[in-house]
C-alpha cells in the first residue's frame, strides 16, 4: 500500500534523526553495532519524534471539534493533568501535573480537550513558563471564555540529575485571564487545587 505524504514525511524525518543519533551514540564512544544498540537509533528517534509531536498538532482544531452551547456560568476545573516535557535547554524531561480551570460564556468543550491541549504544547521544545502561556492562550482566544485561568508545578530532571542537582525542588507557574485576575476568583481556584478531594 503506497504511504500518504503524511506518513511519507515522518519516515523521512525518522530516518535522518536517528542517523544523527547514531552519529552521537558513536561520538559517545558507543559501538552502535553491539547487540543491544543496533536499534536504539531507530527506538530514540521514534520517541523523539513521539515526544515532539505536537509540533505537527493544531490545539484550536481540538477544541473547536467539541464545543457545545451551555448555559453555565461556574468555574469547570481540571486538576492534576499529568504532564511531560522536553527541556529546550538541555533536550532532559520536566515533568509535573497542569491544573486548568475556566468559566465558560455560553460554551463548554469536551472535558478530554482540556488535556489534549496540554499535551499539545507539552509535546513540543518547551520552557516551563510558555508552556503555561500557550495553554492559557489558546484557550482563552479558542472558547472565548469568562476567565481561564493555567497552573503548572513540575519537576526538571535538568536541575535533578545534573547542573545544581536539587532533587525536590519544584517550580511552579500560573497564568490568569478575565475573572481569575479578580482575587475572589482566583483564590476559590488555588483553594480548589490545593485540596485532596478527588
Ligand atoms: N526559566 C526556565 N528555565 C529553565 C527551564 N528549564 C531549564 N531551565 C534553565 O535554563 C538555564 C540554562 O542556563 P545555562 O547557564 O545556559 O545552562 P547551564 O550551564 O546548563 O546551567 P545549569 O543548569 O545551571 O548548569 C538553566 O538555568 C536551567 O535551569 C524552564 O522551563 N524555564
Ligand atoms: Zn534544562
Amino acid at each position: 500500500m503506497p504511504y500518504s505524504h503524511k506518513e511519507e514525511y515522518n519516515i523521512k524525518i525518522t530516518d535522518e534523526v536517528r542517523e544523527r543519533y547514531k552519529d552521537i551514540i558513536e561520538g559517545l564512544g558507543e559501538d552502535t553495532g553491539r547487540e543491544g544498540l543496533v536499534k536504539t537509533p531507530e527506538r530514540a528517534a521514534k520517541a523523539m519524534m513521539f515526544l515532539t509531536q505536537g509540533y505537527h498538532q493544531d490545539a484550536e482544531a481540538i477544541l473547536k471539534s467539541a464545543m457545545f452551547s451551555e448555559n453555565y456560568n461556574e468555574m469547570i476545573l481540571i486538576k492534576d493533568i499529568e504532564i511531560y516535557s522536553l527541556c529546550e535547554h538541555h533536550l532532559l524531561p520536566f515533568y509535573g501535573k497542569a491544573h486548568v480551570a475556566y468559566i465558560p460564556n455560553g460554551k463548554i468543550v469536551g472535558l478530554s480537550k482540556i488535556p489534549r491541549v496540554v499535551d499539545v504544547f507539552a509535546r513540543r521544545l518547551q520552557v516551563q513558563e510558555r508552556l503555561t502561556q500557550e495553554i492559557l492562550d489558546c484557550i482563552d482566544r479558542t472558547l472565548k471564555p469568562q476567565g481561564v485561568a493555567v497552573v503548572i508545578e513540575a519537576a526538571h530532571l535538568c536541575m535533578m540529575m545534573r547542573g545544581v542537582q536539587k532533587q525536590n525542588s519544584v517550580t511552579t507557574t500560573s497564568g490568569f485571564r478575565g475573572q481569575f485576575e479578580k482575587n475572589e476568583t482566583r483564590n476559590e481556584f488555588l483553594k480548589l487545587i490545593s485540596s485532596d478531594l478527588r
